[in-house]
């Protein structure tokens, strides 16, 4: 069964599908662009690539930051000159959420925007990266520094995709899918995983439409992200980033609870609904909390002083200035665990195994 969720942006507006198979649309959406030919930007094998119904340029490319940068924008964009791509033609992303960014950007500048559709292959990149329009690249000085607003034509979330999956990689993505339930579509544990793919995009599309340029609203997609962040840059991100939105999410519960902003069963949830989808819920042993402090004061949605997204009596909101003692408490209240367990320990993979891949 194929789900739609519509991403509403006036006339930039677009649907994201989900199911096994929806691949197979790509070629009524390019007819629809009315494209004549199209790059198909592709990180996984050749056979995993739809036909487009036009003609086609593959460029093979590599999921991962390493590639992630302004030398493969320029490479891609050089490739689309030589190859005739106009304005009115289009470009197609296949692979990680790395590859929906870097193909993004080259979308967004080759010939000032060119529409591009994305077939995200990540459970990462089907919940977050490929939808909302944000791109980006790193500099050497660090990651998504350079990017732009650039919103997809399509999205097709093919659950097919999701099949070969390394276990890690499907926790990375459940990470962004158990916070949900803290900013808006709870109760998604248990449903099948396509189901729970459609809530987030619909969760993430209501957000990223009322909030296109992150302004607002948009912050509270950082739910758990703020020591999430300070985790993966503390451990030489040995942690993935899912792995350490996980943790955070069970630590903006106990500050949530410490601030007398939840109650104490409300906390609970939090470290119950993290560890339900298999995912981590302690720190690492080695975790020093004055570093961790320290980071999550760089924060780059740290407006003033520490910030954080938080549960409350009306739902998840930003706080700022959060008095550090808190932070240091909630941290200090945190349960600790060796690294290797955290990233092997628990049972990978269990949520994904009860939800059907379908
Ligand atoms: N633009 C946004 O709004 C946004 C939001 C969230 C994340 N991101 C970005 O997304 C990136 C992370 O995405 P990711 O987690 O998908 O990482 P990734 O692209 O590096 O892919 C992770 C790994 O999965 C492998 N892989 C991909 N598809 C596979 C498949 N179907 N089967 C087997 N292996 C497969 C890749 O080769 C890679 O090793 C980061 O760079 C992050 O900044 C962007
Ligand atoms: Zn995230």
């Amino acid at each position: 069964m194929t789900r739609q969720v519509p991403v509403r942006f006036g006339d930039r507006s677009y649907d994201v599908l989900i199911g096994p198979g929806v691949r197979s649309a790509l070629p009524g959406i390019i007819d629809r662009l009315g494209a004549r030919r199209v790059a198909v930007v592709s990180a996984r094998p050749v056979e995993w690539v739809p036909d487009t119904g036009a003609e086609t340029l593959l460029l093979p490319a590599r999921d991962g930051e390493p590639d992630k940068n302004l030398t493969t924008v320029e490479s891609l964009c050089a490739a689309f000159v030589r190859f005739g791509l106009t304005r009115s033609d289009a470009v197609v992303s296949v692979g990680g959420g790395t590859t929906t960014d870097v193909v993004g950007l080259a979308a967004a500048l080759y010939h000032r925007g060119i529409p591009v559709v994305h077939l995200p292959t990540t459970l990462l990149a089907q919940v977050d990266a490929s939808v909302g329009g944000k791109t980006a690249v790193n500099l050497p000085e660090g990651k998504n520094l350079v990017g732009a607003y650039w919103q997809p034509a399509a999205v097709l979330c093919d659950t097919d995709y999701l099949a070969t999956l390394p276990p890690r990689e499907l926790r990375n993505g459940l990470g962004e899918i158990a916070r949900c339930h803290f900013i808006g579509a709870p109760g998604l544990h248990g449903l099948p995983l396509a189901e729970q793919i459609a809530a987030s995009v619909t969760l993430k599309a209501g957000i990223v439409s009322a909030d296109e340029r992150d302004t607002g609203l948009r912050h509270l997609l950082n739910y758990g992200h703020t020591l999430g962040h300070a985790l993966e840059a503390a451990t030489g991100f040995a942690l993935r980033h899912g792995e350490g939105v996980a943790i955070g999410t069970v630590f903006a519960g106990l500050l949530a609870g410490l601030l007398g902003r939840i109650t104490p069963d409300r906390v609970s949830e939090h470290r119950a609904h993290v560890a339900s989808y298999g995912l981590p819920t302690a720190l690492p042993d080695d975790a020093d909390p004055g570093t961790l402090i320290e980071l999550m004061r760089r924060d780059k949605k740290a407006r003033s002083g520490l910030t954080f997204v938080l549960d409350g009596p009306s739902g998840a909101d930003l706080v700022t200035d959060v008095p550090e003692p808190a932070v240091t408490e909630a941290l200090a209240r945190m349960e600790r665990a060796p690294l290797d367990r955290l990233v092997t320990g628990a049972p990978a993979g269990t949520a994904g195994t009860e939800a059907a891949v379908t």
